[in-house]
């Protein structure tokens, strides 16, 4: 084995940089073992302050192999490959070869007031010639075989809406995308397919006949019509099983996500609120009954609104209301009863006797009332009413639960709080108002259902992401215009709000906790006195579909897990964390541009980007629910979709490959110091070793300034060097004894370890792989469980085979498990000890774990992880992102070991009652 006192060792500078060390080696070998893992004269250093001085890590002869790894494969194709689609099938297509041609990926629901659009869009397929991906698959058995009889797709689905009035734009909208031709982007993933003018599009709603000729004379489509109560049923079904957080209470400001458990969901009452108003009592799917309606509903508020206040919107005249006072128009029972309440039938003053009763006073003309009052008096009117009458029907039929539907309700708190108010009122108590993220979707997703070939009303929650909206609606208003096509269009756009300001960060209407009470209702406070956003108003983000999505297999409870550890529906929690990664903006912003060669256009997707991001993060701080409950992992994983949408494919590629490059030149001698101690010893310096390492994350802001005071080895070292025990959490004697068990007690050796790996550089390779090697001498199968698509500084699944390869050169327990486990598929790797050996080996493997965040939800995992979970009796989570952020609180029907460094302050202490630095070594046995 070469060792280090050879030659030049790259070392990661100070300032980031790659140099070779000749002069300043630190001489023999042995002194150089102890660069690695002990350290010496520096076992005292304070990692928060000292500034290590002197020369870097030790120097080898021996030239590193050039590994050109990001080089060496094609680039990762980051909006597809993990996340999307089926992998299994090439360019995988819903279609049926016989009639691939005549579907299209857009439905409508033409209503009285808007058109709502649902469309599906799918990124551009680049088949990567992945050979791990294709050896795992074999090695898992999994199979090219599809649970269904036609592949259903992976992509995204959109939910956009237009003004009835406003036809032609939606037309011109439909058309600029091509989407009543399968899609611009449905070329790409089948590109034999001729695309067809006698396309046929789903459409519902009373538009669907009115304007059929319209559409085939623009567009030469079809409209092929859909029952608009059968879709409303079916939107409402799918949304309540397959969406999280779909359904909500609103209740005096309060808005509370209600998980509904999907085999006790029927019956229920929907309550569809559009221009008028549809009552369904729903048995299952398919079986409903239209029991009731009224014509008293959205239209009636908008129609009468705007004759009575001159209004040009709908928002402007729910705009008004926020500002009005009813009681100039309303007659309430206190004016009958000269100011009293009616107390013996429980009526308080306050109490609405007649809506709009006062103005019965001939002294006074429409001109002498205030707009603002009679917008809330009238809203207070209609909503009130369909509250009252739909629990009236729910009574009926003994329903206790309401959905609301439609866009009457526009996520509009005061609406909400109204309606919840009535059916609560009347109801005693007994029944219970919730309303629906997609309301007013309902119809035009139950028409895009209805393609038979979509499949998607077999999609599974876990199957769906929802992910914040990445086009036009941060921009303040309007989502009808030109849409944002191309990455430079969607840059324009950005740069636009520049000159706009504030205009990005929209303000959203609060509802504050008192609006509504005993008996009647106050005059709303609004919080702002402009309503937000119509576009950003939908709630509703853009909706992934991952048919290749799993549940992980080792929850021990998947319905009661949650992967968040910090709730940010704390605000002061979410105020932190807003700041911190506002904090970090700028510097990711030079390493993200610095990926793509800081080029001029570089410099211009960073500034879109930024701006996004902040816009993003504006909004969240304004309405942290805005698209589901909000966990700190989310917030993370939009800073690198974020980062995607503008082409930043590897922000952090070259620190990557740096960091891995000078951790693999010292990993032989890491491991020669490792197995020279007993069992017992060498146990300890692995996990010491993972937590150590751990250190490497330039998520952590704490980090990223304490790599500025010395190389990637010295502050590896520095960091081994404060590891002492106890931990903060410290449960490692447990796992020890469940390792090597105590005096005759010689406990069986797993049968096979998840290692759910972090970051690049030290953390892996000096950290993770050691302990899988460990793992394997013992007979134990080790997966590798690596993210899909980079984030932050984390080691990817198509970055480890190489990485892998290059430290099995120097270590036969790795070549062996490598090659078993079909990483090393060229066989070519010269092994340094020249081992022909042929034994059987226990095989080391890779996965994807099919996301692209510093943290991981388990609910929603690669198929490949859950394929390999399946064997699995030990799962080891490293890394803040994984083990503390989310799934500290997880558990698991087997063993797991979670391992991190807290490298944040406000973590420590409210996570462990501890400080930044402090290390946590959890040991969770099988439940
Ligand atoms: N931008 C808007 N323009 C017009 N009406 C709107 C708007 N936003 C919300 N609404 C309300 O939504 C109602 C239409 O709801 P919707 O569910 O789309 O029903 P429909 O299918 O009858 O058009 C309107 O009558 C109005 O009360
Ligand atoms: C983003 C991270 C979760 C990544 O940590 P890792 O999983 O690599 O240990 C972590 O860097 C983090 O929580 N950062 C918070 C920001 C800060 O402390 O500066
Ligand atoms: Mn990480």
């Amino acid at each position: 084995m070469a060792g280090l006192s050879e030659g030049q060792t790259p070392v990661l500078e100070i300032d980031g940089t790659l140099n070779s060390n000749d002069g300043n080696s630190r001489g023999n070998k042995g002194n150089d073992k102890a660069v690695v893992l002990v350290g010496e004269e520096n076992s005292n250093s304070n990692i928060d302050t000292q500034n290590q001085q002197g020369g870097s890590g030790g120097g080898s002869e021996r030239e590193m192999p050039s590994m050109h790894r990001s080089g060496s494969r094609p680039q990762l194709d980051l909006s597809k490959a993990a996340i999307q689609g089926n992998f299994e099938v090439k360019n995988p297509t819903i279609l049926l070869p016989n009639q691939s041609d005549d579907i299209s990926h857009l439905a409508l629901d033409i209503g009285g007031s808007l058109i709502k659009l649902v469309y599906f869009s799918r990124h551009e397929d680049q088949s990567i010639d992945d050979k791990r991906k294709k050896t795992i698959n074999e090695r898992l058995g999994i199979s090219n075989g599809n649970r269904r009889s036609y592949p259903i797709l992976g992509g995204r689905l959109h939910f956009v809406k237009f003004e009835t009035t406003k036809i032609n734009e939606c037309l011109d909208f439909i058309h600029s995308k091509q989407l009543h031709r399968g899609g611009v982007d449905s070329r790409h993933w089948n590109p034999g397919v001729q695309v067809n003018d006698n396309a046929v599009i789903k459409a519902t709603g009373g538009g669907a006949y009115k304007f059929a000729d319209l559409f085939k004379e623009r567009l030469g489509v079809s409209l092929d019509k859909e029952d608009e109560m059968d879709c409303l049923v079916a939107g409402a079904n799918f949304l309540l099983k397959a969406i999280r957080h779909e359904a909500f209470t609103h209740m005096e400001g309060q808005k509370e996500f209600v998980q509904i458990d999907t085999n006790d969901l029927f019956p229920y009452l929907l309550v569809n609120i559009g221009s008028g108003v549809s009552m369904i009592k729903v048995d299952g799917d398919g079986k409903f009954e239209r029991v009731s309606g009224t014509n008293v509903g959205g239209g009636t508020y908008w129609g009468l609104g705007r004759l009575l206040t001159k209004c040009k919107s709908f928002d402007e005249l729910l705009e008004l209301s926020q500002r009005g006072d009813n009681s100039t128009i309303d007659m309430l029972v206190g004016d009958i009863y000269g100011g009293m309440d009616y107390s013996k039938i429980g009526l308080s003053a306050s109490t609405i006797a007649s809506s709009f009763g006062k103005t019965i006073s001939d002294k006074k003309e429409l001109a002498d009332y205030r707009p603002e009052d009679i917008s809330l008096s009238l809203l207070r009117m209609i909503s009130y009413n369909i509250g009252q009458i739909s629990y009236l029907n729910a009574l009926r039929f003994g329903l206790k639960r309401i959905f609301f539907g439609g866009f009457f309700i526009r996520g509009h708190a005061y609406t909400m709080d109204t309606i919840s108010f009535a059916v609560q009122f009347w109801s005693k108590g007994e029944a219970q108002a919730m309303f629906l993220r997609h309301e007013g979707f309902l119809g035009a997703l139950g028409a895009f259902m209805s393609y038979e070939k979509h499949g998607l009303d077999d999609l599974m929650v876990h199957q769906l992401v929802e992910r914040f909206p990445m086009g036009a609606p941060y921009t303040g208003g309007r989502i009808h215009g030109p849409p944002l096509g191309d990455l430079n269009e969607k840059i324009s756009w950005m740069e636009k709000f520049v000159l706009k300001g504030t205009e990005i960060t929209a303000p959203v209407p609060m509802a504050p906790s008192g609006t509504t009470g005993l008996g009647g209702f106050e005059v709303p406070l609004s919080k702002g006195s402009t309503l937000r956003s119509d576009a950003s108003a939908l709630n509703v983000g853009v909706l992934h579909l991952v048919p290749t999505l799993e549940v992980f297999p080792l929850l021990a409870d998947p319905k009661m897990y949650e992967p968040n550890t910090i709730d940010l529906a704390d605000h002061s929690e979410l105020e932190y964390w807003f700041t911190v990664l506002s904090e970090h903006l700028p510097d990711l912003v030079d390493k993200a541009v610095a990926s793509e060669g800081g080029t001029d256009d570089a410099k211009r997707r960073g500034d879109a980007f930024a701006r996004a991001f902040s816009a993003h993060l504006a909004r969240l701080m304004e309405e942290p629910a805005a698209y589901g409950k909000l966990g700190l992992a989310n917030l993370l994983e939009l800073r690198e979709e974020c980062l995607r949408e503008f082409q930043f494919l590897d922000a952090y590629r070259s620190i990557k490959q740096r960091e891995n490059e000078a951790s693999l030149a010292v990993l032989p001698d890491l491991l020669v110091e490792l197995d020279s101690m007993s069992k017992e010893t060498r146990l300890l310096m692995l996990i010491e070793g993972v937590l150590a390492a751990n250190i490497f994350d330039w998520g952590s802001r704490a980090c990223v300034d304490l790599y500025h005071k010395g190389t990637i080895i010295e502050i590896y070292r520095m960091s081994r060097n404060k590891m002492q025990r106890p931990w903060r959490v410290d449960d490692f004697d447990a796992f020890k004894e469940r390792m090597l068990g105590s005096g005759d007690n010689k406990p069986r050796p797993h049968k096979r370890a998840l290692l759910f790996v972090d970051n690049s550089g030290a953390d892996v390779v000096l950290g993770m792989l050691p302990l899988a090697r460990e793992l394997l001498r013992r007979g134990t199968e080790v997966v590798l469980v690596a993210n899909s698509l980079p984030a932050l500084n984390d080691i990817t699944a198509m970055e480890l085979p190489d990485i892998v390869a290059e430290a099995a050169k120097h270590c036969d327990i790795l070549r062996r498990a490598a090659e078993a486990g079909g990483l090393l598929v060229d066989a070519m790797i010269n092994t340094l000890d020249g081992s022909k050996e042929n034994s059987p080996s226990v095989p080391l493997m890779v996965v994807e774990n099919g996301c692209g965040s510093p943290c991981i939800d388990l609910r929603q995992v690669s198929s490949e992880l859950a394929a390999a979970a399946k064997n699995a009796d030990l799962i080891i989570l490293e890394g803040m992102g994984r083990a503390l952020h989310t799934n500290f609180n997880a558990r698991f029907k087997c063993e797991a070991l979670k391992l991190a460094m807290v490298k944040n302050q406000r973590l420590a202490e409210k996570l462990i009652k501890g400080n930044i630095y402090d290390c946590v070594c959890r040991y969770e046995p099988a439940r």
